[in-house]
């Protein structure tokens, strides 16, 4: 009995927040926007949490279940700005729209989720960078392997591929991803310090072989063999999951993909995460978008140019073959001159491929449509500017899409249509003969409303009288007070104003009715008709897919080769021998950034592996080793490089061990991070690999670090025997030049002018004689103190290690150091001491601190 009275006491929902919570229980991991009229509201911590993330104002509305209702709104026109906002921040959001009729539903009208916004699904222009692209990435580890699938809604890029678990951290580093799906069991303990966005699923929505039927029921074949997928393969299972998921974010529809593409690790120069971002390609090690080589070289005229150029450098191709087309293209661009003519053209060419994914998934605007229209238009002029080239006759045919869409295009769409299509003006006149019927109806408005009032003037003898349309009031003819004595009796009252009355009669509302349901209808048909230009583009998808790769492809070819001219490049040539061969190199970023870069090249064969660079700091050691990695990059993306000269023979991995950072996040110290990627490289560096080892060894003590260091080098040259830039301190290294004849001495150097020291930045044979860290510290502002203190502790060490004959770091010996004598420090007191400014009684306390230092020293 009592409990009966419990819960008829217990407050209940009202039937809107019910409705409410019944949606949100479907999405507990996401933020709600709920639609109420003009308005996305959120509730409750939703509320909350995204007042907070979007710096918008709480409030309480209301009770609900006897417990205040927090909420937050935001202005449905206005949402695109706050999502992008809020998924940028790695949050998800599902948007419930009314999809009930409100006038004739009792209680809360009907709301569905449509669409769930999330990091990696997002295809709205207004939420994209246009120079990323935004990548989903599904991960399924499975015995120390890990099956990878990955997709660009945007393009319909579709790929997978099976690797190592290990190799998780440079693949993220590679994709970059905008949004990563694991089951919810998987324990993948990378995945926990990635910044990217982390999604967990229900583990069967890995599940292989429904994915396989699923995918295959996709693409409609009978498997996947057409894709290259022969053998059982981990990704397919994340490919499954991934297409699910789209699925569900994009309210059911599925976008069109271009189909799956396999990739396979000996594709690409393999790049580890820390090469990455050592190498600045595409983020400065600070993160920061510049300087850095994809900011230096990226001047594309369209976005679509921009993300393949960021695709090129991150993956360097391997096969010669393929490198050569485009190094041909761009000679070719460069002999005819036809770049600056192309990207003239490329100006003009909106973003295609972007605007084909949302034509794929029905969500394209007007100006999407007029600009595709405009873009076409573009192409006759392109491909009449390529030049002769075997690379450019493939290009050429895709930029010839079928003209159907052309013709479809400009017939339906006015040249410069509305923004949004509820407010009508999009499609063109003569595309609906009902159309244009509806539309003359609103035209003639005009027309009948002046003859109108002509009449009503005359009838009435009120000159003043005007017959008028707002949005507002609707059709109304109005009196100014002067005249109210003549209004006629079928003049019925509409609205009262300062002046003036409004009234309508029974024929003007007549002519009302038609015009407003004549512009309703004209504004529905429009909608129906725009859908149905969608609906035709269908089947043109692949050949705008295959036209927006050919333009991103010229985009980039010509952005590379005005590069070439411009900044003096050159094209390298590649052979089938062990050798790199630089003459005068440059570090394309550094030099872009100031006056006298000085040029530098360098020399590997089976006979010259392993080079021990030696020089003071500030030297350029870094700059130079990163030149050489860059160049050897540059040269496999296809580009010309910054040099004279280049021959490179075969190269299948980068590594890079430079700098020093934290992994405070990781848990592990400088010297713990650069051990782990000095591990990486010993294990897998092979004689193709190009290494880059700057210091190693110095993260810890002397002895420690020499020790390592050198047994780092000498594991280098007989194991690995890769080509191996390696700067160090320590002078003892140098001597294994003398031990192995693969390996040689060269410095960079500085020379001591006046106080000053002066850095040469000119690579040169032999070992360095002499350090320059005191001058440099010196120079960087240590103070004078500090200064006085190393040198009498260098000057020390020197004596020391003559005596034990022992040199552990490399310049140890050799340098000569004045000590300058250290002042007294009664001297020093009494430099600062002013008499004019001291009471006799503090000059007689001075005196005595004076004198006790005497004392003391
Ligand atoms: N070849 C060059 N020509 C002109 N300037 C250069 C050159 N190389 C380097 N520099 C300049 O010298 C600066 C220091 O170069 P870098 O960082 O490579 O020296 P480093 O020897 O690696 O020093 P540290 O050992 O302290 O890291 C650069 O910022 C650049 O401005």
């Amino acid at each position: 009995m009592a409990k009966k009275t419990d819960t008829a006491a217990a407050p209940q929902h009202t039937p809107m927040m019910a409705q409410y919570l019944s949606i949100k229980a479907e999405h507990p991991d996401k933020l709600l926007f709920y639609r109420m009229g003009d308005f996305y509201e959120l509730f409750y911590d939703d509320a909350v949490k995204a007042a907070k993330l979007l710096d918008i104002t709480l409030t309480t509305r209301g009770q609900s279940a006897g417990q205040p209702i927090r909420m937050c709104g935001i202005p449905y026109h206005a949402c695109e700005g706050y999502l992008a906002k809020l998924v940028k921040l790695g949050e998800s959001v599902a948007i419930a729209e009314q999809v009930g009729d409100v006038a004739s539903s009792k209680g809360p009208v009907e709301r569905k989720v449509l669409k769930v916004v999330t990091p990696g699904t997002l295809t709205d222009a207004a939420l994209l960078d246009d120079k990323q692209e935004n990548r989903l990435l599904a991960l399924f580890p499975f015995k120390g392997r890990l099956g990878m699938a990955w997709l660009s809604l945007a393009s319909g890029d579709f790929a997978l591929m099976d690797t190592e678990v290990e190799k998780l951290p440079s693949e993220l580093e590679r994709l970059r991803p905008a949004e990563v799906l694991v089951a919810d069991d998987t324990d993948l303990a990378l995945l926990e310090r990635s910044p990217f966005p982390v999604r967990k699923l229900a583990p069967w929505q890995f599940d292989a072989q429904t994915a396989e039927r699923n995918l295959s029921r996709h693409f409609a074949t009978h498997d996947l063999a057409g894709f290259g997928i022969t053998e059982p393969m981990l990704a397919v299972g994340a490919a499954g999951a991934l297409l699910e998921y789209i699925r569900l974010t994009q309210g059911g529809a599925l976008p069109s993909l271009s189909g799956l593409r396999v990739e396979h690790a000996t594709q690409y120069i393999e790049l580890d995460a820390a090469t990455r971002r050592n190498l600045e390609l595409t983020e400065t090690i600070r993160g920061e978008p510049s300087p850095t080589l994809f900011s230096l070289l990226d001047n594309c005229a369209t976005g679509m140019g921009s993300r393949l150029l960021r695709h090129w450098l991150h993956h360097p191709l391997r096969s010669h073959a393929r490198i050569l087309e485009r190094q041909q293209a761009i000679s070719a661009l460069l002999d005819s001159g036809a770049h600056a003519d192309l990207h003239a053209i490329l100006d003009g060419v909106a973003d295609v491929e972007r605007i084909a994914s949302r034509v794929a998934l029905l969500s394209a605007r007007p100006r999407d449509l007029s600009s595709l229209r405009d873009s076409l238009a573009q192409l006759p002029a392109l491909v009449a500017a390529l030049p002769e080239a075997p690379f450019f006759t493939g290009l050429a045919q895709a930029l010839q899409p079928d003209l159907a869409i052309s013709a479809l295009l400009s017939a339906a769409i006015l040249p410069e249509p509305a923004v949004l299509l509820r407010e009508g003006g999009v499609i063109a006149d003569g595309y609906s003969a009902e159309l244009d019927e509806l539309r003359g109806i609103q035209n003639d408005c005009g027309t009948y409303l002046a003859q109108m009032e002509a009449r009503e003037r005359e009838r009435t003898g009120i000159s003043t009288l005007r017959v008028e349309y707002n949005r507002v009031a609707g059709f109304f003819i109005e009196i100014t007070n002067s005249f109210l004595g003549q209004v006629p009796d079928d003049y019925r009252r509409r609205q009262t104003m300062k002046n003036a009355e409004r009234y309508i009669t029974p024929e003007l509302k007549a002519f009302e009715d038609k015009a407003l349901s004549a512009q309703d209808r004209a504004l529905a048909l429009e909608k129906q008709l725009f859908d149905g230009v969608l609906q035709q583009l269908q089947t043109h998808l692949a050949g705008l897919r295959l036209a927006a790769q050919a333009l991103a492809t010229v985009d980039v070819l010509a952005t590379l080769a005005a590069r070439a001219l411009q900044s003096g490049y050159v094209a390298p040539q590649f052979v089938d021998e062990t050798r790199i061969t630089i003459d005068a190199g440059r570090h394309p970023v550094v030099e872009a950034q100031i006056d006298d870069f000085i040029p530098n090249g360098v020399e590997f064969g089976l006979a010259r592996k392993l080079l021990l660079i030696t020089g003071p700091n500030m030297g350029g050691k870094s700059t130079y080793m990163r030149q050489v990695a860059l160049i050897v990059l540059l040269a496999h993306v296809g580009s010309y490089v910054p040099a004279t000269g280049a021959v490179i023979g075969r190269v299948d991995r980068i590594f890079t061990r430079i700098g020093a950072s934290d992994d405070l996040a990781g848990g592990r110290s400088t010297f713990m991070v650069e051990m782990t990627e000095t591990a990486n490289i010993l294990n897998n560096a092979s004689e193709h690999s190009l290494v880059l080892m700057d210091e190693v060894g110095r993260g810890t003590s002397t002895f420690d670090g020499l020790a390592l260091a050198w047994s780092i080098a000498k594991q280098l040259i007989e194991k690995n025997r890769a080509y191996t830039l390696f700067a160090t301190h320590y002078f003892e290294l140098t001597r294994l030049a003398i031990d192995y004849a693969m390996v040689a001495n060269v410095h960079l150097d500085a020379v001591e002018h006046k106080d000053r020291i002066v850095f040469l930045h000119a690579v040169q044979e032999g070992p360095a004689s002499q350090s320059y860290g005191i001058a440099v510290a010196q120079l960087a502002g240590v103070p004078r103190d500090a200064i006085r203190l190393a040198k009498r502790k260098l000057l020390e060490l020197e004596q020391q290690s003559a005596t034990n004959s022992l040199q552990a770091d490399l310049f140890g010996a050799s340098v000569t150091v004045e000590v300058e004598p250290e002042p007294h420090a009664a001297l020093e007191a009494l430099q600062v001491l002013n008499p004019d400014e001291l009471t006799p009684r503090e000059a007689l306390d001075a005196l005595y601190a004076l004198k006790s230092l005497l004392q003391t020293q």
